[in-house]
């Protein structure tokens, strides 16, 4: 009989519960040094303690309280003690004890994290007045869908943006959507041009249509929303949620601020199975300092084929000699731009000023 020492493995929707040797860097997320060894600790005394949980989503986060649902119901919660470091985000399957009434004023207590299937990463690269520097944060936890928001015009589609969020997507094996907005005032065959070579599914929005195309594949799952200022997220939340009401263009001053909340807030879809839209009002980008080189790839699996002629510990740089991805889109293989991007966010993950950052989009 072969063990594993005891050790549950996760539901591993990758790599089938393999666990990789390299453990990622981050703050919040602190799973193996807060516990305690096992002998150190005996487990009866805690397990039925809880036996009376009651479980619960996470749907809000804000300064120590966490909005969960349970049932049908809406309580406040602050994580219990015995949670250690390990952090609880939008999207969290929790076990809830003490007040959960839901009264004004009741605090209820998180005692435990269900395991996750999936988790939204970015690297806040973006925010250099910290004193961690570049660190991870979870976004949101059990996402199956991220639903990249891109207008056609007023603001023109930023692909550059799209392939990062994709990047992500695949990072966390999550699903990719790409929802493109404001399709009354521009065509969409650019930006679907440029991912032709993608098996990229996407949805068109406009005023004047309705969004059963959008719905349908909301059905049943959680899907989160990322897209730039002025996309028409908001938008697409309210006639989603009508009960939500997110401000619509209303660029406020703080917009910019480092006490922005860039916390996520789940909202439920009136669907007759379970779904939910995650907004995610603060993150503006996906820093990509995590995710390996190979692994940036994912996101372009038009460019991934060529890799396997590149010479061992080639880095896919334009400065790289012999590095295969030239000669295969000399070849006609793939599109000069996808490779361009590639190296760009490359580029922008190891630190480098982005040469083209400043630059129009290649659309
Ligand atoms: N023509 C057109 N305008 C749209 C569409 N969707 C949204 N808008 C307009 O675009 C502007 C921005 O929409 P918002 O929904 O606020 O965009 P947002 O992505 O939420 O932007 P932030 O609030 O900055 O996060 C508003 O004036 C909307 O009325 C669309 O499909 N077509
Ligand atoms: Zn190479």
């Amino acid at each position: 009989m072969v063990s594993n020492g005891g050790r549950k493995l996760g539901p591993g929707r990758r790599g089938g519960g393999i666990l990789t040797g390299k453990k990622r860097r981050e703050y919040d997320e602190d799973d193996v040094r807060v516990r305690p060894s096992r002998s150190s600790r005996p487990r009866t005394r805690t397990r039925p303690k809880h036996s009376d949980a009651v479980e619960g989503f996470v749907v809000a986060v804000d300064r120590g309280r966490y909005t969960c649902h349970v049932g049908d119901a809406s309580i406040t919660a602050m994580r219990a003690r015995e949670l250690g470091r390990k952090s609880v985000v939008v999207g969290d399957h929790v076990a809830i004890v003490g007040d959960i009434s839901g009264a004004p004023g009741a605090l209820a207590r998180i005692v435990r994290i269900a395991e996750r299937t999936s988790v939204l990463r970015r690297t806040a690269d973006d925010d250099d007045t910290t004193n961690e520097g570049r660190l991870e944060r979870v976004v949101v936890a059990n996402a199956d869908q991220l639903v990249i928001v891109s207008s056609l015009a007023d603001p023109p589609p930023r692909t550059g943006f799209i392939d990062r969020c994709l990047v992500a997507a695949y990072d966390a094996d999550i699903d990719p959507l790409l929802c493109l907005t404001k399709a009354d005032l521009a065509a969409p065959d650019a930006v679907l041009g440029y991912y032709a070579e993608l098996d990229l599914p996407h949805v068109l929005c406009r005023p004047d249509a309705d969004l059963d195309d959008l719905r349908a594949t909301l059905t049943g799952r959680i899907s989160v929303l990322v897209g730039h200022s002025g996309v028409g997220k908001s938008t697409l939340v309210n006639r989603l949620v009508p009960a939500a009401d997110r401000a619509v263009g209303a660029v406020s001053a703080m917009g910019r601020g480092r006490h922005t909340s860039t916390s996520a807030v789940a909202l439920q879809l009136q669907d007759e199975k379970p779904s939910w839209i995650i907004d995610t009002p603060g993150v503006r980008s996906f820093g990509l300092a995590h995710v390996s080189a190979e692994s940036l790839l994912h996101g372009f699996p038009d460019l991934v084929e060529a890799t396997v002629d590149c010479r061992p510990g080639c880095e896919h740089t334009a400065d790289d000699p012999g590095c295969a991805l030239d000669a295969w889109v000399a070849a006609g293989h793939a599109d000069e731009r996808r490779l361009r991007s590639y190296r760009r966010l490359l580029a922008s993950r190891s630190g480098d000023p982005d040469p083209e950052a400043a630059a129009t989009d290649p659309l």
